[in-house]
């Protein structure tokens, strides 16, 4: 039987006290690529912040990679995102050190202390991504396509169960947003999971996935004709 990474059973999700989606059903398994698409405003951030936990579940039952999202305590997020990797539009890198160090200090702050390990699971992650040449940089020397790899190579530093990317292309051109969504692919068929909420129908349309549409209050799924 498939490992199942992600179940929600009847879940709404609100933003204090504004329903913003409700009666989610949702399965992922290990291995799935599931795309949430939709609108401004129509909820696809706030889907995935519940996922990793950034948003209270009041209503429904949900488990993340193995975590019950109904009782999770403020305590245990850490150790929830731990077993996340999470990949923002804006990449989020630390302006103040180079790549490298932007790689150990997640590390460090996630438990790490021997230095040939932490070096040789930087090298590898960059490797991932095809940034290995490019640990000394800074965030500012590299375009935005090379810091959303290097933001992709940080969501792979502790092998986590499931990566969120939220609208990871957003910022990007076209022909990167390709780039960065052929990574994601590699690190798919490599057999993790990945919820990507996304605005990029191109991207859709040339690497098709199961896809959710919110729309109305609602998730379904949508076939790429009716899209
Ligand atoms: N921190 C917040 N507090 C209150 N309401 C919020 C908050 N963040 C978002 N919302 C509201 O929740 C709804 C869904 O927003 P959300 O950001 O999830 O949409 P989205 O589909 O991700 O939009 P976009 O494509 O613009 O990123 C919107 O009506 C928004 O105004």
């Amino acid at each position: 039987m498939p490992e199942i990474i992600v179940q929600l059973e009847d879940v709404a999700v609100f933003q204090t006290e504004n329903l913003i989606l409700n009666h989610i059903n949702l399965e992922v398994k290990k291995g799935d690529f599931v795309y949430i698409i939709g609108k401004t405003g129509s909820g696809k951030s706030s889907f995935m912040k519940t996922l990793y936990g950034d948003l209270p579940l009041k209503q429904g039952k949900g488990s993340v990679v193995d975590f019950n999202l109904a009782t999770l305590q403020e305590k245990n997020i850490p150790f929830l995102r731990r077993k996340l990797g999470i990949v923002f539009q804006d990449f989020k890198l630390l302006p103040d050190r180079n790549i490298n160090n932007n790689l150990r200090f997640v590390l460090k702050a996630t438990g790490w202390t021997d230095h040939e390990k932490m070096n040789t699971k930087i090298e590898e992650v960059l490797e991932k991504v095809g940034m290995k040449t490019k640990g000394f940089k800074f965030p500012h020397e590299l375009s935005g396509g090379e810091q959303q790899r290097v933001a992709i190579a940080r969501a792979l530093l502790n092998d986590p169960e499931l990566i969120l990317a939220d609208e990871p292309t957003g910022n990007l051109d076209p022909q990167t947003s390709v780039e960065v969504m052929k990574v994601l692919q590699e690190i798919n068929q490599s057999g993790r999971t990945i919820i990507m909420a996304t605005h990029d129908y191109a991207l859709i349309l040339k690497y098709p996935h199961k896809t959710l549409k919110c729309d109305g209050s609602k998730i379904f799924e949508v076939i790429q004709k009716a899209m």
